[in-house]
């Protein structure tokens, strides 16, 4: 394969005292450093962390995905300090947790927002009272908690709710309460422990939009684990996979996507292709087989700002081998919507595929390789 990936685990102890003694990039909001976790379980002992060294940069949108017990909620709980790490260290803005005395813990922790799966709201409280109750117990004066409260419930498009109980509110606008609650005292880093996993396809969708717009407003950093693969290429800019406590895959979402190095990510990505007819899924292989064994791209136009493709414009980049193999595009108001799987014997395919995301006005992140085609 000719993509170039960022390969891990850096788990070199040379690795991880170069992390250690290297000033903090201005753009670096979390570094883990050669971060371990272990825990007691009956006579055994657990790795959850295994030496994981990784920045999160200011700004982005990170996505930890990894299998269940891969270490996913342990890494993210060592950012605000939940979980000490038990070897390495977590610097969150250049400052290390573990040094704090508590009321310092107590003033960091306010920078980090967390949004949980299950929302987490107060039955017994409105949707304003859920929203304002840290500022409440932080004895910020009523009338700043209202304007507060007011702004976020604008951010978050809940403005008609803010008197109704958590009960009358459907898994979406649940969730919207919890993202408004985590924003309450302006953090500069949000983060999302499957903040979508309890909610529909759709209601997802309108989930991570919010989030990504919020991204993009706030210029709020936030981190997401999930253990959905769409979830991750829908909003995230680079993406971390985890296997039994390591870090198995590390780099820009559409390059960990589009070109998997790990059995781990190969292993996850499966999931994304189960949509696809029986007979092409048969057929498609991690590796190709040979020069002339053809790649598939999934290329998924969201009707945002996508062109409608052509097939000749398809082919003036992929090769006139090009073949379609599955889908459609309608147009829905105006817009082109839907999704293509093509088949194409690639000759530079990290180049080819940004070129063809240019030629489309599409994020790379619509573009992915699912594996090669073999033949029947
Ligand atoms: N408090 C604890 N006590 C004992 N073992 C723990 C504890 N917390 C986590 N573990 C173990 O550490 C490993 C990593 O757990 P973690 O919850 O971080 O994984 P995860 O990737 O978030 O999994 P999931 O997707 O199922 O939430 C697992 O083997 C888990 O059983």
């Amino acid at each position: 394969m000719n993509a170039r990936v960022e390969t891990f685990p850096l788990r070199e102890a040379a690795a991880a005292a170069a992390a250690a003694t290297s000033p903090l990039p201005a753009d670096t909001v979390v570094r883990f450093e050669a971060v371990g976790r272990t825990f007691a379980s009956g006579d055994k002992t657990v790795t959850a962390l295994d030496a994981i060294s990784l920045d999160v940069g200011r700004g982005e949108i990170f996505g930890i995905i990894g299998r269940s017990g891969a270490g996913k909620s342990t890494l993210v709980r060592t950012i605000n300090h939940l979980e000490a790490p038990g070897s390495g260290r977590v610097l969150v803005n250049g400052q290390d947790l573990a040094q704090l005395d508590e009321n310092a813990l107590a003033a960091a922790r306010r920078r980090i927002g967390m949004v949980f799966q299950h929302f987490n709201l107060l039955s017994s409280k409105t949707v304003a009272q859920n929203i304002g109750l840290p500022l409440r117990i932080a004895g910020v004066p009523q009338a700043q908690i209202d304007a507060k409260v007011d702004s976020l419930l604008a951010l978050v498009g809940l403005e008609g709710k803010r008197d109704v109980y958590p009960a009358k509110l459907s898994g979406g606008q649940k969730q919207r309460v919890g993202i408004a609650r985590a924003l309450v005292h302006d953090p500069d880093l949000l983060l999302c422990d499957e903040a979508t996993s309890a909610l529909d396809p759709e209601t997802t969708q309108s989930i991570l939009a919010l989030l990504r717009d919020i991204n993009r407003r706030l210029g709020l950093t936030v981190v997401l684990i999930t253990h959905e693969m769409a979830v991750i290429r829908e909003i995230c800019d680079r993406v971390a996979v985890l296997e039994n406590g390591r870090l198995a895959e590390l780099g820009e979402v559409w390059r960990v996507f589009g070109a998997p190095q790990a059995d781990a990510t190969r292993a996850l990505l499966a999931s994304l292709v189960h949509d696809l007819p029986d007979d092409v899924q048969r057929r498609i292989v991690a590796e190709p087989a040979g020069r002339a064994t053809p790649a598939l791209l999934d290329i998924r136009l969201d009707g945002v700002s996508g062109r409608d493709p052509q097939l000749a414009q398809l082919a003036q980049v992929l090769g006139p081998e090009l073949q379609l193999v599955h889908g459609g595009v309608e147009r829905i108001q105006g817009r082109a919507q839907g999704r293509l799987v093509v088949a194409f014997q690639p000759h530079d395919l990290v180049r080819q595929v940004s070129q063809l995301a240019a030629a489309l006005a599409l994020p790379a992140a619509n573009i992915r390789l699912l594996g090669y085609l073999q033949h029947d």
